[in-house]
């Protein structure tokens, strides 16, 4: 299979920074800070971030990482460099040929940061790019809610490899939507799911360990005869994406469901295994561009899985113009088959605004 080394290296590295966010997660403290666009970033960003890029940096030295997060907090408060320091040392698989391809643990507190500033890429059209975000969804991660380590490999501007670790979906259920909150989710037990897919190659769903990787199974979404029976996706945060424009359009194909909310890219994850139909995402604002990191691993998830993926306009998203997809406006995710319906109705809800 093609890129089968990326996808590898991809999903024991998500793997591994899921073993840390599951620790902060469980600690009382998540070190959180606010950033300049006053969102949330804890040590648990950082640290997954750390340690995803050194091992993308061990195995593929030449290739670039477009990461959300970078070194300039740390590098300024030594209580939280080293704080973060710890979680990163003790995050290791369990299993030594795992971790080896990984490259190992990382060597001392100068390799963290190198690791961490090494996600500034501008991103573009050319060459191999990596899109990560360390942990999507900080604020389902903060609430106890869905959060997910997302990582993509695209080749000139085209995502081919993509894997998600969600440590608070349930392994089993598959058909449940959870969007349980709180107290249950700290309990790992039956938890946890590591999703992947390489473009033209399926998607897939394990669950996640503390070592090697378990085997895998082939995921679909749900075959839907009937577009009222649907059940849709959105974010939690009515910040993120129109709450209205969603139940505009819902109305309009006969949903009578009510959405289910979800923080992060579990949502893609969820409707590429059948569990829940569609995932909308219409815009708030005029001027917010949606982040690359924020989409890639998602969509060839879903695309793999039989769905399509557009903007709210029926563009595809174009990942290959630099760290924001710049070109496109909002998220319409659905089977293959009920897309164009979907979109029509997409459509006319935004022009009629
Ligand atoms: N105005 C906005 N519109 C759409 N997405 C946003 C907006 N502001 C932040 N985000 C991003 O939405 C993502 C979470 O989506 P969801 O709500 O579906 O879980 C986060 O990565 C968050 O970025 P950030 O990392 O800056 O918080
Ligand atoms: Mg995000
Ligand atoms: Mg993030
Ligand atoms: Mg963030």
């Amino acid at each position: 299979m093609a890129y089968e080394n990326e996808l590898h290296l991809a999903q024991l590295a998500v793997q591994r920074a899921t073993l840390l966010t599951r620790r902060v997660y469980a600690a009382k403290s998540k070190g959180t800070l606010s950033k300049s666009d006053a969102s949330p970033v804890t040590i648990g960003d950082f640290g997954a971030q750390a340690l995803i890029i050194a091992a993308i940096k061990h195995a593929f030295p030449s290739d670039e990482v477009v990461g959300e997060e970078d070194a300039d907090d740390l590098r300024t408060n030594e209580a939280l460099r080293s704080q973060i320091w710890e979680l990163v040392q003790e995050a290791t698989l369990d299993d030594a040929e795992a971790e080896a391809v990984l490259g190992g643990p990382i060597k001392d507190v100068d390799g963290m940061l190198t690791a961490l500033d090494a996600g500034r890429s501008a991103g573009g059209a050319k060459g191999r790019i990596w899109a990560l975000d360390p942990i999507d969804g900080t604020k389902g991660f903060l609430r106890g809610g869905q959060y997910a380590v997302c990582l993509a490999l695209m080749v000139d501007g085209e995502v081919v490899v993509g894997v998600l670790g969600c440590p608070n979906l349930p392994v089993d259920d598959k058909e449940r939507l959870d969007t349980s909150i709180g107290a249950d989710q700290t309990d790992a037990e039956g938890k946890g799911v590591l999703f992947s897919a390489v473009l033209g190659h399926g998607a897939t769903s394990r669950p996640l360990t503390r070592g090697a990787l378990a085997e895998g199974t082939t995921i679909k979404m749900k075959p839907l005869e009937d577009i009222t029976q649907a059940t849709f996706c959105e974010s939690v945060e009515a910040g993120h994406s129109s709450h209205g424009d969603q139940a505009a359009i819902a109305g309009k194909l006969g949903i009578t469901k009510e959405s289910v909310r979800m923080d992060s890219q579990a949502k893609y994850a969820s409707i590429a295994r059948g569990a829940g139909d569609l995932y909308l995402r219409l815009p708030i604002s005029k001027t917010y561009q949606e982040k690359i990191w924020d989409h890639a691993a998602g969509v060839v998830i879903v695309g793999e899985a039989g769905g399509t993926v557009t903007d709210a306009w029926g563009k595809k998203l174009d990942f290959s113009i630099g760290r924001t997809l710049s070109g496109n406006k909002g998220v319409v995710a659905a089977p293959k088959a009920i897309h164009p319906e979907v979109l029509k109705v997409v459509i006319e809800v935004l022009s009629s605004k």
